[in-house]
């Protein structure tokens, strides 16, 4: 409920900011997480995650994100979206491992929920959405830039990307799976979910993953030419392919949303994924140490 009336008093707060700053040409709104440009090409807006250190998607994070996008799609001049991070080394770390580990079923459903409303709205999105990835995206960090048109990833032999769920002890669910079968093909898939593999950059580009790599500082300036291509096809034409290859997918969890929140509270609340949770995340501490 409070995440709600947040959600409406963002929503309102934003579109008077975005007005008062269209008066100037080049628009910006941004919650705490997330800065939403619209400079550039016509009708192209860049959206930067920024929740240091990793970009975890915490739930704050995932609200934040879900209404930009929200209120991009309802604004008429934007027709693409260029997803990148301000944290430097990181596109995302993926879900927030704090988010799933010692917290209540309430909490865990009232996540998982927002999780698939932000994957439903990312994927079945009719802009145009090129992801600028300008570091690691494990997990949940691969998943948002699957879920873009097309992938340009900086050529980092230290970044890596790709559903690592099961190194964690965890499992990739269904609706993860399907996107990344959709992207690679069913053996690769098959062979990457199960051994949780994070791909170096050369490795993405191979298998799939990603769609080009460039020089780390040509990833921006890369993802708006790729940008002027997509926006040279008309909308109603690319929509309308985009649905189709995209739609059964997404009906998929649509039409079982409810038992994916469950599936997924009852499967983090065990004891034993509990403990695989709190291994992994003493080994990210330990990795400092
Ligand atoms: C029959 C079948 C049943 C099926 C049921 C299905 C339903 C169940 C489904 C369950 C699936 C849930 C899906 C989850 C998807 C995910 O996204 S899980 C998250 C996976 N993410 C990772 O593995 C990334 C982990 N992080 C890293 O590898 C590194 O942090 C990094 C490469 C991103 C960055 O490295 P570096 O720059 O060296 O920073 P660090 O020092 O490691 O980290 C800084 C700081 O951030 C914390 N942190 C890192 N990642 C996360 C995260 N994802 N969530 C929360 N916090 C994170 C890290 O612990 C450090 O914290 P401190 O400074 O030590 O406090």
């Amino acid at each position: 409920m409070a995440l709600a009336a947040a959600r409406r008093l963002l929503l309102h707060a934003g579109s008077r900011l975005g007005r008062r700053e269209a008066v100037d040409g080049a628009r910006r709104f941004a919650n705490k997480r997330v800065l939403v440009e619209t400079e550039g090409p016509a009708g192209v807006a860049v959206m930067k995650l920024r929740n240091p250190p990793v970009n975890s998607l915490s739930l704050e994070c995932l609200t934040e994100f879900t209404i930009s996008l929200e209120k991009l799609e309802n604004d008429k001049s934007i027709r693409g979206v260029i997803l990148t991070s301000e944290c430097p080394g990181i596109f995302s770390a993926g879900l927030d491992l704090l988010e799933m580990y010692g917290r209540n079923p309430a909490h865990y459903a009232e996540y998982w929920k927002n999780v698939q409303e932000l994957w439903l709205r990312l994927y079945t999105s009719n802009m145009i959405l090129v992801s600028a990835i300008n570091g690691a995206s494990p997990a949940g960090g691969c998943l948002l830039a699957l879920c873009c048109d097309y992938r340009v990833m900086a050529d980092n032999p230290k970044y890596t990307i790709g559903l690592n769920e099961s190194l964690l002890g965890i499992v990739a669910p269904f609706w993860f799976k399907d996107m990344y079968v959709n992207t690679i093909g069913h053996r690769e898939a098959e062979r990457a979910l199960q051994l949780g593999t994070l791909f170096p950059p050369a490795e993405a580009l191979k298998v799939g993953v990603v769609d080009e790599l460039v020089p780390e500082d040509k990833v921006h300036s890369k993802a708006r030419s790729v940008m002027a291509k997509w926006l040279a096809i008309p909308d109603h034409s690319r929509q309308l392919t985009k649905n189709m290859m995209r739609k059964a997918t997404a009906d998929n969890l649509i039409k079982q949303r409810e038992a994916d929140i469950q599936n997924f509270t009852s499967f983090i609340s065990k004891d034993s994924i509990q403990k695989s949770l709190h291994m992994y995340l003493e080994k990210l501490k330990q990795k400092k140490g």
